[in-house]
């Protein structure tokens, strides 16, 4: 992760460079550079949010620091809550505290509906497939149905709980092997391993160790990320200088092959036991290749469409899920009075002598508040990217349409208008709630780590069943110490995701064998 953040940051000093030089050569109009333009479609003169004071071409790239959604939010304290910035030819609009969250989500909910477009969809295989940045349309309302009703449904959930319980189980017997040999272990892989396996599985019966899926999805968010950092150049950016783009293209079409070959699998075994369906549990390829087939469905699927969406809740819900995870472990680590209570708790209500399941964590109320707390201080997507259709009116400011808005989720629920102590670990603030008190309803936008409305995140169900029943299993197996002595270091990673700066190694120390 931390190399990864790194060799953006470098790649973003160079796209900078790279704009000093090219604009001795190159004359850009005034929209390329994404100059304001201070008239609606409708000809008047508009009222534009706040921007800090800008410097001619880089716009306000010179005010970035390396924790990015952490440097947005000191600039907001400045600028306000809905605010402007360029970076170098691309220019976004900030959101950073709940009330302007509010009039995105609710009252302008169907104008921001869209998401922006990045340079890396250029370069993709299946352009024209993608669902997370599909135009609010008949395509992406289907296929939300389909997440809904069935591909992420509680009962499809539900049906796959046995994977996470048995990849949990692997994991807890990996971390037992090194409590007994005295070793380290690194964390942040094996969690990573594990979320990216039961997702792999519930999707489409296969590991991802097994056929490099995990690599390739790895790599696609690096090249993609870097893709995405060459917006600060424009029209330039089209120039793949750093050859990204073509990387990009050559790691999907490795990933295509694969799920090609997963998905002839799948329709060979389909074949083979027709009018037999019985009792199979059907996986996520099953149900999709169901829809493909069916000639009466409301939108008919291509098999790019299938591909991509197997591409995208692998790189929106693996990483994010892991990422959770590591937070929680490390600051539980630094808690220890949070530890204890935890573990009161799951000794309480489950006892010693069996492992914890899914099916005791609506009574762990403890651990609910404990994830609720780190998805608030640590939330593992911290910008939540929306474009908006027309022109509106947000916070008293005229928004053009089109416009790419950043939603900082990071800022928004570490606002200290919003939150006590908000810089502070403190599980038991949800408390209240979660017992049915007066606590942060579902129309509370100060608490967003999936987002909201239509746009929300389909897969929120699922990333909090993985990480509910991790933490407990690893908190009720596991006394736990850190490499580094007493304390993890929390430093946040730089770039635009704020994963652990480093990774994540402890010493796990068995407590209860109950693999
Ligand atoms: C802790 C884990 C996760 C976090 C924090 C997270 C967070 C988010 C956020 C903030 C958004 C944008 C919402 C918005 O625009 O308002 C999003 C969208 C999305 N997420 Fe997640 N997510 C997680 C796990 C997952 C999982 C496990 C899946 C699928 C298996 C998933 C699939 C998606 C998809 C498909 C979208 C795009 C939805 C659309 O455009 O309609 N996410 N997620």
């Amino acid at each position: 992760m931390a190399a990864f953040t790194d060799s953006i940051s470098l790649y973003s000093m160079c796209c900078l460079l790279l704009l000093f030089i090219c604009t001795t050569l190159f004359t850009f109009t005034a929209k390329s550079l994404g100059f304001s333009i201070p008239f609606t479609n409708s000809g008047s003169k508009i009222r534009a949010p706040p921007s800090p004071p800008a410097l001619p071409i880089i716009g306000h790239l010179h005010l970035l620091g390396s924790v990015i959604p952490k440097c947005f939010q000191n600039l907001a304290r400045l600028h306000g809550p809905l605010m402007q910035l360029r970076l170098g030819a691309s220019t976004s609009l900030i959101v950073s505290n709940a009330q302007v969250a509010k009039e995105i989500y609710k009252t302008h909910d169907l104008n921001f509906c869209y998401r922006p477009q990045f340079g890396s969809s250029d370069y993709y295989q299946y352009k024209g497939s993608h669902f997370i940045t599909a135009p609010y349309g008949p395509f992406w309302r289907f296929m939300k149905k389909l997440c809904v009703t069935q591909l992420l449904s509680p009962s499809q959930i539900g049906r796959f709980t046995h994977i996470r319980q048995q990849e949990i189980k692997s994991l807890l017997g990996s971390l037992l092997l090194c409590s007994s040999e005295g070793r380290s272990c690194d964390l942040s892989f094996k969690l990573t391993a594990l979320t990216n396996n039961i997702l792999c599985r519930m999707a489409m019966s296969t590991t991802c160790d097994d056929e490099e899926i995990h690599g390739l999805v790895r790599e696609f968010l690096e090249l993609g990320a870097k893709l995405s950092m060459g917006e600060v150049l424009g029209p330039l950016g089209k120039l793949d200088l750093f050859g990204y783009g073509k990387k990009l293209a050559k790691t999907v079409g490795k990933f295509d092959r694969i799920v090609e070959t997963i998905m002839k699998e799948h329709e060979e075994k389909h074949d083979h036991m027709k009018g037999s369906e019985g009792g199979e549990r059907k996986d996520m390829m099953d149900i999709l290749l169901e829809v493909y087939r069916d000639p009466n469905a409301e939108v008919k699927l291509k098999r790019n469409d299938v591909k991509a969406f197997f591409l995208e809740i692998l790189l929106a819900g693996t990483d994010t899920s892991s990422v959770a995870l590591q937070w929680a472990i490390a600051e539980i680590i630094n808690h220890p009075e949070v530890l204890k209570k935890l573990r009161a708790e799951i000794d309480s209500i489950v006892g010693t002598s069996r492992l914890v399941t899914e099916s005791d964590v609506p009574d762990l109320m403890y651990l609910q508040a404990v994830v609720k707390e780190v998805l608030r201080l640590h939330p593992p997507a911290p910008f939540a990217l929306r474009q908006s259709a027309q022109d509106c009116n947000v916070n008293g400011y005229d928004v053009k349409g089109e416009s790419r808005t950043l939603l900082n989720v990071y800022a928004i629920m570490r606002d200290p208008q919003a939150w006590v102590n908000p810089e502070e670990f403190i599980p038991e603030r949800f408390l209240d709630e979660i017992n049915g008190g007066n606590g942060i309803g579902s129309q509370d936008f100060r608490y967003i780590p999936f987002g909201s409305g239509r746009r929300g995140c389909p897969g929120a169900s699922l990333a909090l069943s993985v990480i509910h029943i991790t933490i407990a299993a690893l908190i009720q197996c596991f006394d736990w110490k850190s490499k580094n002595g007493d304390k993890v270091d929390v430093e946040e990673g730089s770039g635009f995701s704020v994963g652990l700066a480093k990774p994540l190694v402890c010493y796990p120390m068995t407590r209860l064998n109950l693999v």
